[in-house]
């Protein structure tokens, strides 16, 4: 089977996407297709596959399934890539639209400068806040804000936050001691998350700026996750370390995100958006 594609990458966080305005295929090859793409040897190399397709909701769509071939609901980065190929590919003619996800949809605004799109401001939208529609187990309260949270002898404080996709936030001293490698393949599947969950650690620098690592849920560690940014500024803000309303950049693995959750509710993230090659992939199922 030949797949025409783009490999596009919000900092670092890279997917082969596939525009289903050209070409049309079986809803049954996605999941599968996301493996194979991703393997770096075998494939092309990524953290996913991410269609964009025609909507009735939405000016254009976007769908997520990760490296391990799970469907998300959502992603940031991916969000930031899909606003520019539409836009340089004219699938839409206006600067600001609506872009669906299974989470919601949101509002994209490109930024050109020169002919050339080089960041993406996207409204993504108020953040899910209540236990079971994150969804995590327990009974202590209605939303998870620092809460005692123990794996095996360790104990941490959680802080739960959805984005359309399940957040798990710990607030660590030194981002360079975070237990990435050893919990984030734990904590992501860990039972409390009835739909797994990403897990993010995060070290506050300031009251304007966060250092950030993540484990993907699917995917496992990635340079940048925008969801989980946006999570994480809006975690700051419910443990009183940054303020509501203000713009604070997030220094994640492959650069820096501009997250503010307004005082309207919304959470608004603005970074890059790259692409890389494209081409034609050639798939032995
Ligand atoms: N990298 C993404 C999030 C991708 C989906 C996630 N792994 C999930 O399963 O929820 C982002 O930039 O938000």
């Amino acid at each position: 089977m030949e797949i025409t594609y783009i490999k596009m990458h919000g900092l670092g966080n890279s997917y082969i996407f596939v525009d289903l305005f050209q070409s049309n295929f079986d809803e049954s090859i996605f999941a599968p297709l996301a493996k194979s793409v991703s393997d770096v040897n075998t494939g092309i190399g990524s953290d996913g596959l991410i269609l964009i397709h025609p909507s009735d909701k939405a000016d254009v769509g976007m769908r997520i399934f990760n490296k391990d071939g799970s469907e998300g609901r959502n992603c940031g980065n991916g969000l930031r890539c899909v606003a520019k190929y539409a836009y340089q590919n004219r699938i839409v003619a206006n600067k600001a639209f609506t872009i669906e996800t299974k989470a919601n949809n949101v509002q994209a605004h490109v930024h050109e400068v020169n002919n050339y799109v080089d960041e993406v401001t996207i409204d993504m939208g108020e953040p899910i806040l209540t236990r079971n529609n994150i969804p995590m187990k327990g009974t202590s309260s209605d939303t998870v804000v620092n809460e005692p949270f123990t794996i095996d002898d360790k104990s941490m404080n959680i802080t739960a936050v959805s984005m359309g996709n399940p957040h798990a936030i710990f607030f660590v001293e030194k981002i360079e001691d975070a237990p990435l490698y050893e919990l984030g393949p734990r904590i992501t599947k860990d039972d409390r998350f009835p739909e797994g969950v990403n897990v993010e650690f995060v070290e506050v620098v300031s009251d304007t700026e966060l250092n950030f690592r993540v484990w993907e849920r699917g995917s496992g560690v990635t340079q940048a996750c925008g969801t989980g940014a946006c999570a994480s500024v809006v975690a700051a803000v419910l443990n009183g370390h940054v303020l509501r309303d203000k713009e604070i950049c997030v220094h994640l693995s492959g650069g820096d995100l501009y997250v503010k959750w307004a005082n309207d509710g919304h959470v608004w993230m603005r970074g890059r958006a790259d692409t890389t090659s494209t081409g034609m992939y050639y798939w032995n199922r």
